[in-house]
């Protein structure tokens, strides 16, 4: 990949395409010669035709001639390996740029953009790149040079012919002009229609069995069908706009041959002009019109692009993740540093709403299981992904081993966590792709333990492929249960110096709970779980519970002093015990999911 300097104004595909230019500019040069060699041609067949009629030696003309034919074809082929080549390395460099600019975007951004539309900008978009920026812009230098060519020579030859092909040609390139400009609006709407499609199918496509299970297909196919449809015709009309620039060229090549033929036989006629001069005249006049339809076509071209390349810079410049690099020798302290956690007066608001976390202050000791409990929405998840630094802290502070995450490099304080999400995280491939993901060197004893701790060695020992088995998307082949442990022992592996579990344990059945209980009691005996739980089973052997209120801290205590203290936890306990959710809704999977020990 080439190296790119990040440019200033944003243009991120104009500073890609400069780290080409010299390729650029060789396959240009490659063009001008080709269209020197080909300019050449009309000559020396005019002064063929003169040697002809005046019995001269033919030799040397015809070698010249057939020298010429071979110059101009090999080097309009090397152009064009050249041009295609470059094109390629900007498309690849192109679309390197934005999945590295994506995957290290600020949560925050990327989760303000559509996925389905971010996708179509890497891998639609990016392959216009190559004809708009590689071939049409070399085309549109070479043509433009050759066409001037052609009528400084065309001038050389006759200027009352030049001054009627000049009327017929200009009227065309005006009307193709005017067909130009409208493409490139058009070009911009299909972009964007493809892009809001694109967002569309990713949305249905990622709930599917949502969709199913809301008899909603009909519903989507429409949606999705009308956007289709509005592409569709986007699309037609960007085709028949591009078709309609070479006719027009076209019509006024014909009208000047046509004009051009009638005067000049006419003066060859009256001697005024000799045959030689006509038929030279007659070749400019179609070496001028393939260049100008094509230089009318890569202008076109250049349109459609300049529609993409909007939508990719904008892209490329979505908002990064800080990365503050530390001394080396502070780096060494948060590395292998235990890592207790402290939440100091913390306020965090998502935008320009009410805040969610409203001065947050606890702390969870470098060992130990720590739950933290509360009603929906009280902000639970909320501190685990600042703790992640997946958003910035706005006031107070949260330290890791007595330093500020804030001064942390980001990929040092993911490496000390492992982190267990709420939503589904299992990835399309083997259930031993999923288990080392994002780590180089897994040992057979780290997956090993990670498996037993997790309650899944005998399941895996017992499918046929074992870790060799196929899951589909979103873990499509194991229950949700089984996916919860998967995503629990792929943080295991990791070993890492803090847990964070995100109602990790929310789709085991009792005895598999019961299971992760001893295990989680086993790992806090190594590091510091913190774990968000709605069942109050999950809690009740923690080391110690904080209870969330409204984005504040409500109460701190274990299980047996917070039933004694806190109000809050009490109620939470009582509506469980009721068979209720304690954190929203009651629901029935709530109810299922009850463990019998407290119903
Ligand atoms: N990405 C987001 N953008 C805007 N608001 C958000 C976002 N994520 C959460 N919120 C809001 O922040 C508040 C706290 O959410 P959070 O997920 O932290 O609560 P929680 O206690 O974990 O809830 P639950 O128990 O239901 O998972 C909620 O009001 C929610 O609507």
């Amino acid at each position: 990949m080439t190296t790119v300097t990040p440019p200033r104004d944003g243009n991120w595909v104009g500073a890609i395409a400069r780290a080409h230019l010299p390729k650029i500019i060789g396959a240009v040069v490659l063009g001008l010669f080709a269209a020197a060699a080909g300019l050449a041609q009309p000559a020396m067949i005019g002064n063929l035709i003169t040697t002809v009629s005046t019995n001269a030696p033919l030799l040397v003309p015809i070698l010249a001639v057939i020298g010429l034919f071979a110059a101009d074809a090999a080097l309009t082929t090397v152009q064009a390996y050249v041009m295609g080549r470059t094109g390629e390395r900007i498309v690849y460099d192109t679309r390197t740029t934005l999945i590295h600019k994506v995957l290290h975007s600020d949560v925050r951004a990327f989760s303000a953009l559509r996925h389905g539309d971010v996708q179509a900008r890497v891998v639609t978009d990016t392959s216009l790149l190559k004809i708009a920026l590689a071939q049409s812009t070399a085309s549109i230098i070479v043509d433009s040079a050759m066409v001037l060519g052609s009528l400084v020579l065309m001038l050389l030859i006759d200027p009352l012919l030049l001054g009627v092909t000049a009327a017929c040609m200009t009227v065309a390139s005006l009307v193709a002009l005017l067909l130009a400009r409208k493409l490139r609006k058009e070009a911009v709407r299909s972009r964007t229609i493809v892009g809001d499609l694109g967002a569309d199918l990713h949305r249905a496509i990622g709930a599917l069995n949502t969709v199913k299970a809301c008899r909603a297909e009909g519903l989507e196919g429409h949606r999705i069908g009308k956007l289709a449809l509005s592409a569709r015709r986007s699309g037609i009309k960007v085709s028949a706009l591009g078709a309609m620039l070479s006719p027009t060229m076209g019509i006024g090549l014909q009208a000047s041959l046509a004009v051009v033929i009638v005067t000049g036989m006419g003066r060859v006629a009256t001697g005024s002009l000799d045959a030689a001069a006509l038929t030279a005249f007659i070749m400019y006049l179609f070496y001028l019109v393939t260049p100008l339809v094509m230089l009318f076509t890569s202008i076109g071209q250049l349109q459609q692009g300049r529609a993409a390349i909007g939508r990719i810079n904008e892209l490329a410049d979505i908002a990064q993740e800080p990365s503050v690099i530390l001394p080396p020798a502070m780096q060494e302290t948060v590395v292998y540093g235990r890592p207790g956690v402290t939440f100091d007066r913390v306020r965090f608001a998502y935008g320009h709403d009410e805040p969610t976390l409203r001065g947050v202050s606890f702390t969870v000791p470098a060992r130990g299981l720590t739950a933290i409990v509360g009603p929906s929405g009280s902000g639970k998840t909320t501190l685990l992904q600042l703790l992640m630094r997946f958003y910035p802290v706005q006031d107070g502070r949260i330290l890791i081993d007595g330093q500020n995450i804030g001064s942390v490099p980001v990929h040092v304080l993911r490496g000390l966590i492992g982190y267990v999400q709420q939503e589904d995280t299992t990835l399309r491939g083997t259930i031993g792709d999923n288990l080392s993901y994002g780590i180089e060197h897994a040992t057979a004893a780290d997956v090993d333990r990670a498996l037993h701790l997790a309650g899944l060695r005998d399941l895996v020992h017992s499918l046929p492929r074992g870790m060799h088995t196929e899951l589909g998307e979103h873990g499509v082949g194991l229950s949700g249960g089984q996916r919860q442990r998967l995503a629990i022992a792929r943080m295991l592996i990791r070993r890492p110096s803090l847990l964070l579990l995100d109602e990790a344990t929310s789709n085991l059945d009792s005895d598999s709970e019961l299971a992760m209980r001893t295990a989680l009691r086993a790992i806090a005996s190594e590091c510091a779980v913190i774990s968000v739980a709605h069942r109050m089973s999950t809690v009740v052997d923690a080391d110690r519970i904080v209870v969330m209120d409204a984005g504040v801290v409500s109460a701190v205590g274990t299980h047996h002093e917070l039933l004694r203290t806190s109000s809050l936890y009490q109620r939470l306990n009582d509506i469980q015990l009721r068979g209720e959710s304690p954190f929203g809704e009651p629901s029935c999977a709530d109810r299922v999911a009850l463990p019998l020990s407290e119903s």
